[in-house]
């Protein structure tokens, strides 16, 4: 079985301890990568912050050449990076590519992003400025951030805390999942090869658990980019040594019916939005809220469209493939046997083959059953039927959530009023919930998160105003 080394100052770090990465479609070990004790990653955090003002000296141009020498190979080495990841968290091989493809784009975006920033510039005739002074306002790096990635997408969302921070001149630790570990060193060995100076990306590896209070607290910090679960989010919150934080935390997506315009279209885009990945993805829809009429119509549909749902092993190409692990299939099957316990109408699916569940389909879910609440990350959809649209948006505020929401609707204008009273980061009306593009912001607000993400954004979370005002 191979091993795989984290990475401290460019050098493969000679751990004592391994941390087994399992394949979730086998239930065997795929791989093992370092455990790394508290002393090593001190060691990282001291390399960090060894390279950071030298890495932020060399400059954009010369840091451009690194980011995009860095793409180059993660495209050159795509079908190696997608087979890895296929194993380690169980996506379909094409949509593995498709990540690292989109990872690419990223990197290219963030690139214009940047040459697009402006320098604020303030002289006696602006407005407001009575005194003869020359002022200019730049970005700067803020020095190391801390990156910490979920499984779900062990190169995008890794990469889309780094490339932006890494471009402005900030030095990184970057904690990847334990599922996704292996992609996150071979990211960290892609960067060595693309010449990023030692000290410049650390990867350290081992379990969030066992490393994470450590990883978080120490003092080199100057600021952290998270997404995962809520829990480890607030715990976060309360011990990390810099409070300069971006959380992207969980979600409960709803998907608003108002009208019965187009159903058959709209019961496709459900589908697609709420089990691509088997779920797996924190905009994923994880509610459908409508009245009982159409609830009668559309329902039909999405069931239609759910049995055509292909479901399989992540080298068939499927859209439902094992989920990450048997703990989270287990929550899964939980909820689903909580609500029909409770009355909820079991539409489709409800069966599991070890971590591979059906695509399931529930009507008549009510509010005192967990999955009207809970996030499932996983393959099921829940419907809620309620009739007045004021009831509607009360239920949809009630989550602990607030990620996105879908409205649907021909009466563009009324769902434009029913998005200005949801609390939730971003509204889509007539499309699926979903991250893309990925030059627009991305937000959660309540528990699904804190900052904002997005290509824009995070160039300016990693970094901050320095002003130099000169009195003439
Ligand atoms: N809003 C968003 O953008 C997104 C949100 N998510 C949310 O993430 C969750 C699923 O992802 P999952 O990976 O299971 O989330 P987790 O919160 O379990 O893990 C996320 C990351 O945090 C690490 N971690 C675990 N414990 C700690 C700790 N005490 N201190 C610091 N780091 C720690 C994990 O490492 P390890 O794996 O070793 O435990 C992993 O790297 C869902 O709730 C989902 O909604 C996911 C994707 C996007
Ligand atoms: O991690 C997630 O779930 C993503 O941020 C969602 O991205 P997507 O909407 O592009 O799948």
């Amino acid at each position: 079985m191979e091993k795989f080394k984290a990475i401290i100052n460019n050098q493969e770090i000679e751990s004592n301890s391994w941390l087994d990465i399992m394949d979730p479609t086998t239930d065997e070990v795929y791989a093992q990568v370092s455990a790394l004790s508290a002393q090593e990653i001190d060691s990282a955090f001291k390399a960090a912050k060894a390279a950071q003002k030298k890495w932020e000296a060399i400059g954009i141009e010369k840091r451009t050449e690194f980011l995009i020498r860095w793409r180059d190979l993660l495209l050159k080495n795509e079908e190696d990076l997608a087979t890895t990841m296929m194993h380690e968290i169980a996506k379909a091989y094409k949509d593995c590519l498709t990540e690292v493809r989109r990872t690419a784009e990223y990197i290219d975006l963030t690139i214009s992003e940047y040459n697009d920033l402006q320098v604020l510039t303030f002289d006696k005739n602006s407005k407001g400025v009575t005194e003869d002074i020359v002022a200019e306002y730049k970005r700067i790096a803020k020095g190391v951030g801390v990156g910490i990635s979920p499984f779900n997408y062990p190169i995008n969302l890794a990469v889309s805390k780094l490339a932006p921070g890494l471009l402005t001149g900030n030095t990184f630790v970057f904690k990847p999942a334990t599922q996704g570990s292996v992609v996150g060193i071979k990211i960290g060995q892609l960067a060595i090869e693309a010449g990023i100076p030692a000290g410049v990306l650390n990867v350290v590896t081992g379990r969030g658990r066992d490393i994470g209070d450590v990883i978080v607290t120490n003092p080199l910090i100057d600021f952290i980019s998270f997404t995962g679960s809520v829990p480890v989010g607030r715990r976060l919150m309360e011990i990390s040594s810099s409070k300069d934080l971006v959380l992207e935390l969980g979600g409960k997506d709803a998907a608003i019916l108002l009208d019965e315009h187009n159903l058959e279209n709209i019961a496709k885009d459900i589908v697609a939005g709420a089990f691509s990945y088997s779920g797996q993805r924190c905009t994923a829809i994880k509610r459908v809220i409508t009245t009982d009429n159409i609830a009668d119509k559309i329902t039909p549909l999405i069931k239609a469209e759910v049995a055509k749902l292909t479901v399989g092993l992540p080298n068939e190409n499927p859209i439902i493939t094992p989920m990450i692990d048997k703990k989270s299939a287990d929550f899964v099957t939980d909820l689903i046997n909580d609500a029909v316990k409770k009355g909820a109408t079991l539409v489709y699916g409800g069966t599991r083959d070890k971590n591979l569940l059906q695509p399931t389909l529930l009507d008549n879910v009510t509010v005192e059953m967990n999955v009207a609440w809970e996030e499932p990350f996983g393959p099921v959809l829940p419907i809620i039927r309620i009739n007045e649209i004021e009831d509607m948006i009360s239920v949809a505020n009630k989550s602990n959530f607030g990620l996105q929401t879908s409205i649907y609707s021909k009466d563009v204008d009324l769902a434009y009023k029913v998005a200005e009273q949801l609390e939730v980061g971003t509204v889509n009306i007539n499309r699926r919930t979903q991250r893309g593009p990925d030059v627009l912001p991305f937000l959660g607000v309540k528990d699904s998160g804190f900052g904002v993400q997005g290509i824009k954004e995070t160039i300016l979370s990693t970094t901050r105003y320095r002003g130099i005002i000169i009195k003439k």
